[in-house]
């Protein structure tokens, strides 16, 4: 068994870093969390300073570790989670980064995308790597910079630079530079990983122009890949486990057998299920992905995404100035019955899965001189579970195994009123952790495993308990109907920027 009374967790995600420490029992003993500026450069350019990464991180991990008490030696060792794609290059020599990271939800890439598409390249690009061809992965990202970035291509001609997402960058800066690893669950959302050989796609490289030199080693998801220099925590550290937010919330959530999935609601909404040790192949638009490696096994995921959820209800209160509070909308919307007909398809960029409509936009119909600003927020709570419903329905027809239960988590499923309108909608019961940091908890049970902190993930299964269970209390008549109304707004709000119907 390892030494060290607990695991220190890292999630590096889209606006705030976080860090928590966990204890045996899987009890959180200390946390710390620091946002960090968001750059908006062009309209639909999203930017992050990667220095600003890395110095939050490390702040709130010295934090959490001195709000648990904890120095080095009590520290068995640690695990990273990230947000995914956000690409970064920097220099070798001086782990410098040469550009701004190129974030996630950045559409710089979609002319590249577009290109690939008429060229014909989108299914063999889909065979390949699993996913959709747009500008979401990193693979567009990256060769936007190396294409970009004046004296970017030659230096990386001259193997000068090193690439990765955000915890390749992270795991670089914890080591000093001596570690270059990426596990396989974030190398599989680059648009260069080959799902089939498990190893990054000669194909793909030459197909974006992308110099192999500049990858980073793919290693397992549980596993130590490194020590972290001395002086970062005050003692080295192992590194021992390492995958991307959604699947370690996945990992953290415990589902571990084929038909299980969980939805995080967060400022988008990510839904993944549990397909076991072989990919699989959607026949509706959801991506097919690495959910983890450990030892010789990946366990594979569908997913879907969808990109705007909780920030549908920031938007009711920065953009509309109808709550104060996010946590306002649910008394609003208990307010009134229904929404009266009226739904919000909040498309403000584009549409995810199953749609990948970049064109669409934000729609509000069924408006009448009787709708009020409480039948809007619940409009917008609704469009929450509506899209994850969309998702849900894409994998039942997409699974050969049906599944029992959503377990949920994120910012949003606090959200009593959301839950159980998820619930209705999608039939299935709704179930909600006691440990509401599925993400950090599996960054946790990833590293956990690797020091023989923890036995195995039956353990880690036993240590995961229900909080709430919210049972459907629609019949499948009214789902239908529902949807069917959601689907006849959703055509409405499709094609709209490009100024035609989807
Ligand atoms: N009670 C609530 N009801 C609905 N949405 C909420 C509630 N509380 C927070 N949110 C939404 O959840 C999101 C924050 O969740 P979080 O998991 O921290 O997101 P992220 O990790 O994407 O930043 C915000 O978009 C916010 O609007
Ligand atoms: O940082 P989050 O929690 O919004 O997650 C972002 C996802 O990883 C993007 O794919």
């Amino acid at each position: 068994m390892a030494n060290g009374t607990f695991i220190l967790a890292l999630d590096q995600g889209t606006t705030s870093s976080r860090a928590m420490v966990f204890d045996r029992d899987g009890n959180v003993r200390g946390t710390a969390q620091q946002e960090f500026r968001q750059h908006y450069p062009q309209p639909g350019w999203v930017e992050h300073d990667p220095m600003d990464i890395w110095r939050t991180q490390l702040d709130t991990a010295r934090e959490a570790l001195r709000n648990a008490g904890a120095a080095a030696s009590d520290v068995a060792g640690l695990g990273i989670t990230n947000q995914r794609e956000t690409t970064v290059l920097w220099e070798r020599a001086t782990g410098r980064p040469i550009a701004p990271a190129i974030v996630w939800q950045d559409r710089r890439g979609a002319p590249l995308c577009d290109t690939l598409r008429e060229a014909g390249h989108a299914e063999r690009i889909r065979d390949i790597t699993g996913l959709e061809l747009d500008a979401y992965f990193s693979g567009t990202k990256l060769a936007w910079l190396l294409r970009e970035v004046p004296g970017a291509r030659q230096a990386a001609e001259r193997g000068e630079l090193a690439f990765g997402t955000i915890d390749t960058w992270l795991v670089w800066q914890l080591t000093g530079g001596d570690v270059h690893s990426t596990d396989a669950s974030n190398a599989s959302r680059t648009l260069l990983y080959d799902l089939a050989t498990g190893d990054w796609s000669d194909e793909m490289l030459a197909l974006l122009d992308v110099p192999r030199s500049l990858l980073p080693g793919i290693a397992p998801s549980s596993g130590i890949i490194g020590k972290t220099l001395p002086e970062h925590f005050g003692g080295a550290l192992p590194i021992a486990g390492v995958a991307g937010d959604q699947q370690a919330a996945t990992f953290g959530q415990a589902c571990f057998e084929p038909g299980m999935a969980k939805n995080t609601y967060g400022t988008g909404c990510f839904m993944l299920m549990n397909v076991g040790t072989t990919p699989a192949v959607s026949q509706h638009r959801l991506l097919s992905t690495v959910g983890w490696r450990i030892g010789e096994r990946s366990d594979y995921m569908l997913e879907g995404s969808v990109f705007v959820a909780g920030a549908a209800i920031q938007w009711l209160r920065d953009g509309l100035g109808l709550i104060r509070r996010a946590d306002e909308v649910e008394a609003l919307a208990t307010s009134v019955a229904d929404t009266d007909d009226v739904f919000l398809v909040p498309a403000f960029t584009g549409l995810g899965a199953p749609h990948w409509d970049p064109y669409a936009r934000g729609a509000l119909v069924g408006v009448t001189r009787g709708t009020t600003r409480a039948h809007v927020a619940r409009a917008a709570l609704e469009s929450i579970a509506l899209q994850s419903a969309d998702l849900l329905r894409a994998m039942r027809a997409d699974s050969p195994t049906d599944l029992s239960e959503l377990r949920v988590d994120g910012g949003a499923a606090r959200n009593d009123l959301l839950m159980q309108m998820q619930a209705d909608l999608l039939g299935v019961p709704v179930v909600r952790p006691r440990v509401a940091e599925s993400t950090a908890r599996g960054a946790a049970g990833l590293a956990g495993l690797a020091l023989q902190y923890w036995s195995g993930q039956d353990e880690l299964a036993a240590q995961w308990k229900v909080e709430r269970r919210f049972e459907p209390e629609w019949n499948a008549s009214q789902r239908d109907a529902r949807l069917a109304r959601w689907h006849q707004a959703v055509a409405l709000s499709r094609g709209w920027a490009a100024g035609k119907p989807g």
